[in-house]
């Protein structure tokens, strides 16, 4: 998991901290890390480091402060360092210490767009956690910046450290490198996209529950649940999919076949005749029918006005067992719900259901899944390319590829988390929804391999992305309790 904090949190931790240790140590830790990820990019890109340019953008604050601390060392490693001051206030210490070292500084002027474009790297720190609002007017050219390498400090300029909402121009960064910990906008939409890759430094900072997590493939291979010795295919669960009609067909079968897949004990189908046979034909290992079933999967491919489909929906959200509440089954939500309910909106859907605008969703997704959870008390995944979980916690994930934005993959997305929740009845939803949203990435990506992909190929490349988590190998060879060891 990447854990986020708040600025309130981080501002806390960092008091402390700074009280048990030399003074300016976590500056020079935060210039430390900087360094070491410059030079390494400046090898990567240009073949060294010694020579090549370097713009340093330093603001007012403590952020300009770790820049030109950076810069420093930079310009000790021979590099060619500018640093402009994008403000009339300035860290002078470490300007002081840039100087000394051989970096070269002057004012920000008017049309130095072009200085930086020039640059083989930029690093901006213009602000950090001290930053509201978009960037100021000033600077503001620096949104279209085109060309050099360009390294946020702590976070890209432009964003607001607690929220994942862009409220004007934004530096967006090819890498940010932060301190302490993540904040909420490193992994929040739409922000989590400027700030490129997340490099976060240890500064051994003493910090409570997070604010917000980020999945990692990793955590999804050590939580998945594997069949025991003693499993029975009633045991591993069984998933009972409400999906399609009689004129939406497809979804049914991506449902199903996703819930096979991702290693659900037994699969049952449940709806009218012609999406039942063909899904008999793709999967013979679903039956059809009703019966006893662990979680259901609830309204792909349904249609508001099924009556039968709707009824069948009906009763299995009172029946009190887990569910995926998705697509048609989002329409009429019953009071009642619980945290085992999982509503699996797109941004469109969650717009509809609470009656506002979709671009007001796109822009602030965390807010408007955190009121559909407070208003139905019902666990929210809402889908996008970082998906936003919201139940006792706030997850995402971000493994998708963007190729994955294509018709069917919300039916996948369902039929995966189905047979999670109904192999893990005793864990968070919450965290079992993300799990779930983590391995639909991981398969999208695997189906994709960097261009186009199907839905149905998603689901069939469950079993594989699976066996492809960091960790999942290794996990796999511990003896389960009480099996021989040797
Ligand atoms: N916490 C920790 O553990 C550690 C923290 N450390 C570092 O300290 C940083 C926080 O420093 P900080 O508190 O001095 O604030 P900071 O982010 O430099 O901004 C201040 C000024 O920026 C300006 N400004 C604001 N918004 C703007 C915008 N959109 N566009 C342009 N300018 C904008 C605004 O001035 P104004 O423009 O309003 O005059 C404001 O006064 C943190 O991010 C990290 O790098 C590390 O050294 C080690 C450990
Ligand atoms: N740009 C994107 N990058 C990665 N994943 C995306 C992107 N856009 C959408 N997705 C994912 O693709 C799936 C689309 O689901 P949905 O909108 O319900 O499609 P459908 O209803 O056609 O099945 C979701 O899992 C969502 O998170
Ligand atoms: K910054």
């Amino acid at each position: 998991m990447i854990s986020a904090h708040t600025v309130e949190t981080v501002r806390a931790a960092e008091e402390v901290a700074k009280a048990a240790l030399p003074a300016g140590t976590l500056m020079q830790r935060a210039a430390a890390a900087l360094d070491v990820v410059c030079a390494d990019l400046l090898r990567d890109t240009t073949g060294g480091v010694a020579g090549r340019t370097v713009v340093v953008l330093a603001g007012p604050g403590d952020n300009g402060g770790d820049a030109l601390l950076a810069a420093a060392r930079l310009a000790r490693r021979g590099a060619a360092v500018t640093a402009l001051l994008t403000s009339g206030r300035v860290h002078t210490e470490a300007l002081a210490a840039a100087r000394r070292a051989g970096a070269r500084s002057r004012p920000w002027r008017p049309g130095d767009e072009s200085t930086c474009a020039a640059a083989d790297l930029v690093l901006d720190g213009i602000a950090g956690i001290g930053g509201r609002g978009g960037l100021r007017p000033a600077v503001e050219g620096l949104s279209a910046l085109d060309g050099p390498v360009v390294v946020a400090v702590d976070l890209p300029s432009g964003l607001d450290a607690d929220t994942g909402a862009v409220t004007g121009e934004v530096m967006a960064a090819d890498v940010t490198v932060t301190f302490g910990t993540a904040k909420p906008v490193h992994l929040l939409a739409p922000a989590a996209a400027r700030c490129g890759q997340l490099l976060v430094v240890d500064l051994g900072l003493d910090l409570p529950a997070p604010a917000v997590e980020r999945v990692e493939p990793g955590d999804v291979a050590a939580r998945w649940r594997r069949p025991a010795p003693t499993d029975d295919k009633y045991s591993r669960g069984v998933v009972g999919v409400v999906a399609g009609g009689p004129d939406y067909t497809g979804a049914a079968v991506l449902a199903v076949e996703a819930a096979v897949r991702a290693g659900a004990g037994m699969v049952r189908y449940v709806g009218p005749a012609h999406p039942t046979e063909l899904v008999r034909q793709r999967r013979p290992e679903a039956v059809a029918g009703p019966g006893r079933v662990q979680a259901w999967v609830l309204g792909p491919g349904v249609s508001p006005d099924d009556p039968e489909q709707q009824a069948r929906i009906r009763d299995a959200l009172a029946s009190g067992e887990p569910a995926v509440v998705d697509a048609g089954a989002l329409h009429d939500l019953p009071d009642g719900l619980g945290p085992h309910h999982v509503l699996t909106p797109h941004a469109g859907e969650l717009a509809r259901l609470l009656g506002v605008e979709r671009s007001a969703v796109e822009a602030d997704p965390l807010t408007f899944a955190r009121r559909a959870h407070a208003e139905t008390g019902a666990t929210v995944l809402l889908k996008g390319s970082v998906t936003t979980i919201v139940g006792d916690r706030v997850l995402t994930a971000a493994s998708a590829t963007d190729w994955l934005s294509t018709a069917g993959a919300g039916d996948v997305l369902a039929g995966v988390l189905g047979a999670a929740l109904a192999g893990r009845p005793h864990d968070d939803p919450a965290v079992v929804a993300a799990d779930a949203a983590v391995l639909h990435g991981r398969a999208a990506a695997l189906a994709s391999a960097g261009g186009p992909l199907a839905a149905l190929d998603v689901a069939d490349a469950v079993p594989a992305a699976l066996t492809s988590l960091p960790g999942w190998a290794e996990r796999g060879r511990v003896p389960s309790k009480g099996a021989p060891t040797s």
